[in-house]
């Protein structure tokens, strides 16, 4: 096609009027331009590889068209062509107006050609550009080369021309590269396919289509699920066979009792979850352990990464990733015999009656502060451990062996020297029981004080028999009659007043009732018939462990059974070691310590925790083994807590057998209520579940009471009290439940509900954070304001108050202003200082806590 030729078609059929080969087009143009050309004749083509003259002359005429487009074409490769308008000239410009009238008027009189060009116009971008390509090879190659015909040569120096006049412009639009504008073609190509609206076939063939793919999708579900079902078949049978053959030697099953029964059940689940695998496996013979379909597993391997054949070997740690997609566990072959040595190492062979040798006691003193705990231990002991101590008071849990003169010659007695119950109840908490007998100190001139019912409730929750030491008896003002009255209130009878509970009066100063005290110990040991092998391995418990720096970890071990040797291989908690050295309570180094005795040892590997059971083992790689496996196991289940009761799942719980008693912590701001609420809720018992109040006391909730219901499992009921701060860690760290009250119908209708497996929490309360009152002001019409300071958390303007006076509640309701300096603000974070004001309420004292709580509204759970 000639230029003119062309320049006649874009006027006729396009209505672009080019005046010559030169003229400029805008963007509009250009597009419709390369919409409309039309690819060459393919005739030609075959043509050329002859090399005939005509095909000469046809690339010739290409080549011209490809020229005449040129100033056509040039533009496009720019985002904009309007820079070049402003180089047409007026004369122009008048010119290309007139034709514009013209042009309107033609396209009234034309309605099928604007039709056609429609037709035309819709050509996908695509289509458009295989059009362009089409004729384009020519001219590139002719670019490639480097040849330029003088024309070509006139028309880029127009071109310059026209670029360095329009950059001389003010620059409207940014120019863009032939790349940019064929990703942008590309672009408005996907966009229009969007855009593009969907005929009714063209749905109705998307609908077909995704039918079908639904349809096999269904299909390979069936059929995956047949595979399924035959393979869990075969693994059936495979099982059935081999338990027929395993219950040809076993007692059958139904001869089992109904224990025997479960734990049957039990340890075949388990089997049936296992997977004993070689190191290394091929995937035919891992899917026949399994009884699964090979392919099955190849398809689960290629989704875990690995691409895999049918008899590729796979390493135990891609099994061990395979089987737990199916819910099972892998197990190298051997190690469950591994595993089952060394649980037996750890067990406990039941030791034969004429084995047996009678031990000492473990004996705990416990009571309330200043009693004289230290002082009668000390006495006890003739050594002056409270001089030691810092400010007197005792620091830590020491253990000490004396011998003691009865009528039955010398006995040995352990004490634990604890700072009251404290440790014994932590101790209990961590699942170790010490102490066989606890002597609870009261001093006669001060009688029970709050601690000394803590300490009778540690001691009965343990199920330890407690020998009272009525202290003090040197004192003017001691009357021991009134401490046995009042321990009479708390369920301790004295002997001599026909009950159970030993009693002596004693003087821990002057030392007059100790012996016999001490004879007492011995009887009540002889009579709980405490006995131990001494010739076994030792087993026991950790009772206190330090890092100390130049002898390393050092631990006090108490044997329970056996005798500990130096050169010992032994695991206490989750470390290994060998017994270096051992030393007794006197500092003295010992070479062995039998039951009851409690030495200090050097050589384990670390510092276990106190509470930590220790075990002696065959030698030091079985002790590595089973601490790397404890280790392991205390990674898995870290920050696990035992599961203990909460009234949530208490139903559960006692559905499953696991709670046959609730036990229940019980704080309360009087006396009286703390009665009231014991009868409401121990007339709660039910033949399946007993309730039962552990330990009430009047006050707020201490980490003690947190402590005792962790080593109870049991829950806390605070009525008009609240937890002070250390309480609430502690609650949170061992997961104990605790939940207070301002109305005792309320705590017994929780209760209730809860063991009826009906209550569904809708309310829940949420701490938000506490202040003290440090000052108080009357202000005239306002009441009293206090001066606080946030202790912790956030005080909010618009959440609930509480003021806690000696952790009892006082009041309970809304804050009514609250400020910093002058102003109303909506909280107060912890470290600042504010004034606060409660709603109708003026009460307020130095000293009080306010604590500052939302109500939170739970879920319940379908
Ligand atoms: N007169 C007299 N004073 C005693 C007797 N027993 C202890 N005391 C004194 O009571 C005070 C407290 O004794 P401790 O042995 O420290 O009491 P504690 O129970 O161990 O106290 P904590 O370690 O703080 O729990 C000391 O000043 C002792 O001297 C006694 O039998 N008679």
């Amino acid at each position: 096609m000639s230029s003119k030729e062309l320049i006649e078609k874009l006027k006729n059929e396009l209505d672009i009027q080019v005046k010559n080969a030169q003229s400029g087009l805008d963007e509009k143009q250009v597009m419709l331009v390369k919409e409309f050309i039309k690819p060459p004749e393919r005739k030609s083509a075959p043509k050329r590889k002859e090399k005939s003259v005509e095909q000469k002359k046809e690339s010739v005429k290409i080549e011209k068209v490809e020229k005449t487009e040129t100033p056509a074409e040039k533009p496009v490769f720019e985002k904009e062509v309007k820079p070049l308008k402003p180089n047409i000239p007026s004369e122009r410009k008048e010119q290309q107006e007139e034709r514009k009238s013209e042009r309107e008027v033609r396209r009234e009189r034309r309605p099928k050609d604007k039709k056609d060009k429609k037709d035309v116009r819709i050509l996908s971008p695509e289509e458009l550009a295989k059009r362009r390509r089409r004729r384009r090879p020519p001219r590139r190659r002719d670019e490639e080369r480097g040849e330029r015909s003088p024309r070509e040569r006139r028309d880029k120096k127009h071109l310059q021309r026209d670029r360095k006049r329009s950059a001389s412009m003010p620059k409207k639009e940014e120019k863009i590269t032939r790349e940019q504008l064929e990703k942008l073609v590309a672009s408005t190509k996907e966009q229009r396919e969007k855009e593009k609206p969907k005929t009714e076939e063209a749905i109705i063939a998307e609908k077909k289509r995704e039918e079908k793919e639904r349809e096999s999708e269904k299909h390979f579900m069936e059929l995956m699920r047949k595979i399924e079902e035959k393979n869990r078949a075969k693994a059936k049978k495979r099982k059935k066979k081999k338990k027929k053959e395993e219950k040809s030697e076993e007692i059958p099953f139904e001869q089992l009792s109904e224990e025997e029964q479960l734990q049957r059940l039990i340890e075949e689940e388990e089997k049936a979850k296992t997977v004993i695998v070689p190191e290394v496996i091929s995937v035919r013979e891992l899917a026949e352990k399994m009884g699964e379909d090979p392919n099955k597993l190849i398809a689960d391997l290629i989704s875990l990464g690995k691409f895999v054949t049918i008899n590729q070997a796979i390493d135990f740690e891609t099994v061990s990733k395979l089987v737990e997609k199916y819910g099972k566990v892998a197990k190298l072959e051997g190690a469950e015999e591994e595993e089952a040595i060394l649980e037996a190492e750890l067990e406990e062979a039941e030791d034969k009656p004429e084995n047996l040798k009678p031990r000492p006691p473990v004996v705990t003193i416990m009571g309330h502060v200043d009693h004289g705990k230290t002082t009668l231990l000390d006495y006890i002991r003739n050594t002056k451990v409270a001089e030691r101590e810092a400010g007197g008071i005792t620091q830590h849990i020491g253990a000490s062996i004396v011998e003691v003169d009865t009528s039955e010659g010398k006995k040995k007695i352990t004490f634990l020297d604890t700072p009251g119950h404290e440790a014994f109840t932590a101790m209990r908490a961590r699942g170790a029981q010490v102490t066989d007998i606890a002597v609870l100190v009261v001093a006669a001139d001060d009688g029970v004080m709050p601690q000394t019912i803590e300490a009778i409730n540690h001691a009965q929750a343990a199920g330890v028999p407690i020998i009272v030491a009525i202290n003090k008896i040197d004192k003017p003002g001691a009357n021991p009659d009134r401490v046995k009255q009042e321990l009479t209130q708390h369920g301790l009878i004295p002997e001599d007043w026909g009950g159970t509970t030993i009693m002596v009066p004693v003087s821990a100063k002057t030392g007059e009732g100790v012996d016999e005290l001490l004879e007492m110990i011995s009887l009540q040991a002889e009579l709980m018939e405490l006995k131990a092998n001494p010739d076994k391995k030792a087993r026991g418990v950790v009772l206190e462990a330090k890092l100390d720096k130049q002898r390393g970890p050092v631990a006090t071990l108490l044997v329970q059974s056996g005798t500990l040797k130096v050169g010992d291989p032994i695991v206490a908690g989750l470390y290994a070691g060998k017994i270096r050295a051992m030393f007794d309570d006197k500092g003295r180094s010992v070479k062995e310590a039998g039951p009851s005795m409690a030495v200090e040892v050097l050589g384990i590997e670390d510092v276990p925790l106190a509470g930590d059971k220790f075990y002696v083992v065959k030698d030091e790689k079985t002790a590595r083994k089973i601490a790397e496996k404890r280790q392991e196991l205390a990674r898995e289940s870290a920050l696990e807590k035992e599961k203990r009761v909460s009234l949530e799942d208490l139903f559960a719980q006692i559905q499953e057998g696991e709670v046959k008693e609730l036990n229940i912590v019980l704080k309360a701001d009087a006396q009286g209520s703390i009665e009231a609420i014991r009868k409401s809720l121990e007339e709660l018992s039910t033949d399946e579940v007993k309730v039962k109040i552990i330990h009430a006391g009047v006050g707020p909730i201490t980490e003690n009471d947190v402590m005792l219901a962790a080593a109870s499992n049991a829950i806390i009921v605070g009525f008009n009290v609240r937890p002070d701060s250390a309480a609430r860690k502690a609650a949170e760290r061992e997961k104990v439940d605790m939940r207070t009250y301002r109305v005792i119908y309320d705590i017994v209708d929780e209760v209730k509900k809860a063991m009826q497996g009906l209550l569904q929490p809708e309310e829940k309360e949420v701490y938000l954070g506490s202040a003290e009152v440090r000052a108080t002001f009357k202000v005239p019409k306002v009441g009293t304001v206090a001066g606080c300071y946030v202790k912790d958390g956030v005080i909010r303007r618009n959440a609930n108050v509480r003021l806690v006076r000696d952790g009892v509640i006082i009041y309970d309701g809304k804050i009514a202003s609250l400020k910093r300096f002058k102003d109303d603000v909506r909280e107060v974070q912890a470290g600042y200082e504010c004034g606060l004001g409660l709603e109708n309420f003026n009460d307020i004292k130095v000293g009080d806590v306010v604590e500052c709580y939302t109500i939170e509204t739970v879920e319940r759970e379908l």
